[in-house]
C-alpha cells in the first residue's frame, strides 16, 4: 500500500469541502451519479471503438447503496473504472483549467464576506464528498488494467492507494458518512427515500438506469425528445449544469427539430456567464453529439464554429452510425447542413434576445461578446447577422454600448461612414487627438479597445451599405467644397515646409500633411488605409513576427500657433533649432494617442532642455 499527498490546489479545495458551510450539500449525489453516467457513456463508446475489448456491455446502470448501521452510501457503475495512473492523476491533482481562479475568487469572496457561495458556482465533482462523508473509498478497475485499484482518504493531506485483486468491472465510490445533523443542514443519506429524491431531482434524465434496491428509480427520458411543453425550467437548468458544469441557471434555452430526410434535435443553451477557459488555448466547445439518445462524443467541432463555443448543449441525430467518427463528420453534407441551420438559429436567438429581453442581451455580450466578435472573420456567410447582434462602446454615451442599427439612426446629415477608432483602453481613444474635427462635427465614433477588433475591421467592409472608416486611419474626408479649396490654399502655404519636416523625419514617418481631423491639438500621427494599426504591430512583434518598420503619416493642424510658428520661423530661414522642435512636435503626436516613443531619453533631454531656457 502507498501514501500520496495531494497536490496542493486539490488540498485547498478538498478543505473548502470538509469545512463547506454551503448549504446545499444534496448536490455530492449529482456529482457521483454523473460521474458514473459520463463513465457509462465512455465504455459504451470504447466499445464500439475497440471491439476486442474484453468488457461486459449488456447491462450498463449504476446502483446506489445504503447501509444504516454502517453509516455508508455507496455509488456504483459497471463503466469505464479507472487504471492506477488514472486515479492518481484524476483524484489527486486538479487539472481542470479555472481552478486556480476559482479559489483566488473564493478566497476574496470569504474575505469579504464569510461566505463560500460560489462553491455553488462551480464543478465541484468527486470532492464534494467530503462534504458528507470523513471518508471515502473508491475501487475501480480499467478494462485494460491487470488488477483494480483501491484509494482511500480523509480528504486531509493525503490519500493512499492499493493494488485490488478481484474488483468487479468499473467504479464504486462509497462515503463513510458523517453523523446526519439537523442544524447542520446534514440529512440521513442513508435514507431510500432521502436517495430516491435527489436522484427524481437532479439525475432523472441520466440515460442509465440509476438503481435502488432493485428498482429504476430515474425515467431515463431523454429531455430533447419530449415535447416542449412538459419540461420544467428547472429539468433544463439542471440538465445544462449536468452538461456545462456551470451551475447557474442558462440564460436562454433553445430547441430546434428537423425532420424529413435528416432528422435530428437540438437542445442548446447561451450562458448566464462565460465559461472560465472561454479564452484559453485548450478551451472546449461546448456541444455534444448523440446517436438516437447514445451518447457519441463531447465538445463537437463539426456541430458548432468556434466562436460559437460558449454555446452548451446537445444535438441528437437520428441517421447516423453509432460508429461515427469525426473524419466521417467532417464530409458529411448533412452535417454541414446541420452546422449552418445551428449557426443560424444561435444568431437569431440571440437577436430575439437583444429585442425582447435586452437587459439579458446585455449580460450575454457582456460575457461572450468578444467571442462572438471571432466570427466577423471566420463565418462571412453569417456577417451580417453577426453584426446585427454585436454592441460597442461609442462617443455617444459613456456607460451604454450602442448596436449598428443604432448609431447608424443617429448618423448626421452627410455622413457616410461608420467611423471608429481602435486603441488599448476608451480613456486612450477618448482623449486621442483624432477625434477633435469628428467632435466638432457632432458625428459618432465606435471606440472599440478588444484585441479582435483590430482584425475585424480590416476585413468587414460595411454594414447596411456603410463602410467602416477608421479615423486613425487614411484620409478623414469632412470638409465642405469651400473649406476643400481652403485647404488646398494652405498646403500651398505649407508646402516647403511640410517636405523639410519630412526630410528631418525621414526614419520615423513617410509623408508630413495637414490634416482635418485636428481642431485644438498641434499634430497627430495616423496611418495608411492599408497599414496595420500600432496595436497589431505589437502584438505581432509579441508573437514573435518579425516586421518591417511601418512607418506612419505625421499631420498638422494649420491653425495652431504652434505650427503657424513653425513655419514662420522656417520662412526666416531658421533649421538648427527647428529640427528640434520638428522631433518634439512628433514626439509629442504619439504620446498624445498613448503611443510609445521611439526614443524616450532624447525626448526628455530635449524637453528638459526646452524648459531650462524659460528661466
Ligand atoms: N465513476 C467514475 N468512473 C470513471 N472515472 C471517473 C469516475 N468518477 C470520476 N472519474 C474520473 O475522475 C475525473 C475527475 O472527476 P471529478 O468529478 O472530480 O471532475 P469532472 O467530472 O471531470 O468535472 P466536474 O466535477 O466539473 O463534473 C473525471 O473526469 C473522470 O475521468
Amino acid at each position: 500500500m502507498e501514501t500520496l499527498e495531494f497536490q496542493s490546489e486539490a488540498r485547498q479545495l478538498l478543505q473548502l469541502m470538509i469545512h463547506s458551510i454551503y448549504s446545499n450539500k444534496d448536490t455530492f449525489l449529482r456529482e457521483l451519479v454523473s460521474n458514473a453516467s459520463d463513465a457509462l457513456d465512455k465504455l459504451r463508446l470504447e466499445s464500439f471503438r475497440d471491439k476486442d475489448m474484453q468488457v461486459d456491455t449488456d447491462d450498463l446502470h449504476i446502483v446506489v447503496e445504503s447501509d444504516p448501521s454502517e453509516r455508508t452510501l455507496t455509488v456504483r457503475d459497471n463503466g469505464i473504472g479507472m487504471t492506477r495512473e488514472d486515479v492518481v492523476r484524476l483524484i489527486g491533482t486538479i487539472a481542470k483549467s479555472g481552478t486556480a481562479e476559482f479559489l483566488k475568487q473564493l478566497k476574496e469572496q470569504q474575505s469579504a464576506s464569510g461566505s463560500s457561495d460560489l462553491i455553488g458556482q462551480f464543478g465541484i465533482g468527486f470532492y464534494s464528498s467530503f462534504m458528507v462523508a470523513d471518508k471515502v473509498t473508491l475501487v475501480t478497475k480499467h478494462p485494460h488494467a491487470e488488477k483494480g485499484v483501491r484509494w482511500e482518504s480523509t480528504g486531509e493531506a493525503t490519500y493512499t492507494i492499493d493494488d485490488v485483486d478481484d474488483a468487479p468491472q468499473g467504479t464504486s465510490v462509497t462515503l463513510h458518512l458523517k453523523p446526519s445533523d439537523d442544524e447542520d443542514k446534514l440529512p440521513d443519506y442513508t435514507e431510500p427515500a432521502k436517495i430516491r429524491e435527489i436522484v427524481k431531482r437532479y439525475s432523472d434524465f441520466i440515460t442509465w438506469p440509476v438503481r435502488l434496491g432493485g428498482e429504476d428509480i430515474n425515467s431515463r427520458k431523454a429531455l430533447w425528445a419530449r415535447p416542449a411543453s412538459e419540461v420544467t425550467e428547472e429539468e433544463y437548468a439542471e440538465f445544462y449544469r449536468h452538461i456545462s458544469h456551470d451551475w447557474n441557471a442558462p440564460l436562454e434555452t433553445i430547441r430546434m427539430q428537423a425532420e424529413g430526410t435528416f432528422e435530428y434535435q437540438a437542445l442548446l443553451f447561451l450562458p448566464a456567464q462565460a465559461p472560465l477557459d472561454l479564452f484559453m488555448r485548450d478551451g472546449k466547445r461546448g456541444v455534444q453529439l448523440y446517436v438516437k439518445r447514445v451518447f457519441i462524443m463531447d465538445d463537437c467541432a463539426e456541430l458548432m464554429p468556434e466562436y460559437l463555443r460558449f454555446v452548451k448543449g446537445v444535438v441528437d441525430a437520428a441517421d447516423l452510425s453509432l460508429n461515427v467518427s469525426r473524419e466521417i463528420l467532417q464530409q458529411d453534407r448533412q452535417i454541414q447542413l446541420m452546422r449552418r441551420r445551428l449557426v443560424k438559429k444561435v444568431l437569431s436567438s440571440i437577436k430575439s434576445l437583444q429585442s425582447s429581453r435586452p437587459d439579458d442581451y446585455r449580460k450575454l455580450w457582456g460575457e461572450v461578446g468578444a467571442a462572438l466578435k471571432e466570427g466577423l472573420l471566420s463565418d462571412h456567410d453569417n456577417r451580417d447577422a453577426i453584426l446585427e447582434v454585436c454592441s460597442f462602446a461609442s462617443t455617444h454615451s459613456d456607460s451604454e454600448l450602442t448596436t449598428l442599427a443604432a448609431y447608424v439612426s443617429r448618423m448626421k446629415e452627410g455622413q457616410e461612414h461608420i467611423y471608429y477608432m481602435t486603441g488599448d483602453s476608451r480613456v486612450a481613444v477618448e482623449n486621442s487627438p483624432h477625434l477633435e474635427a469628428l467632435r466638432a462635427k457632432g458625428y459618432e465614433v465606435l471606440i472599440l479597445t478588444d484585441t479582435i477588433d483590430e482584425m475585424w475591421v480590416d476585413s468587414v467592409p460595411a454594414f447596411d451599405g456603410k463602410s467602416f472608416q477608421s479615423v486613425a486611419k487614411g484620409q478623414v474626408d469632412l470638409e465642405t467644397e469651400e473649406e476643400k479649396s481652403a485647404a488646398a490654399a494652405k498646403a500651398e502655404e505649407f508646402a516647403a515646409l511640410l517636405e523639410w519636416m519630412k526630410g528631418v523625419l525621414e526614419a520615423e514617418v513617410k509623408e508630413v500633411r495637414l490634416s482635418s481631423r485636428l481642431t485644438t491639438s498641434p499634430a497627430c500621427v495616423v496611418g495608411d488605409s492599408y497599414d496595420i494599426t500600432p496595436t497589431l504591430e505589437k502584438m505581432y512583434k509579441a508573437m514573435g513576427q518579425e516586421l518591417p518598420k511601418i512607418k506612419r503619416i505625421l499631420e498638422l493642424n494649420p491653425s495652431h500657433p504652434l505650427v503657424e510658428g513653425l513655419r514662420t520661423a522656417f520662412e526666416g530661414g531658421e533649421r538648427e533649432s527647428l529640427t528640434d522642435a520638428v522631433e518634439l512636435v512628433h514626439g509629442l503626436a504619439l504620446l498624445a494617442e498613448g503611443g510609445e516613443l521611439g526614443d524616450p531619453s532624447r525626448f526628455v533631454k530635449l524637453v528638459a532642455d526646452r524648459v531650462q531656457r524659460t528661466f
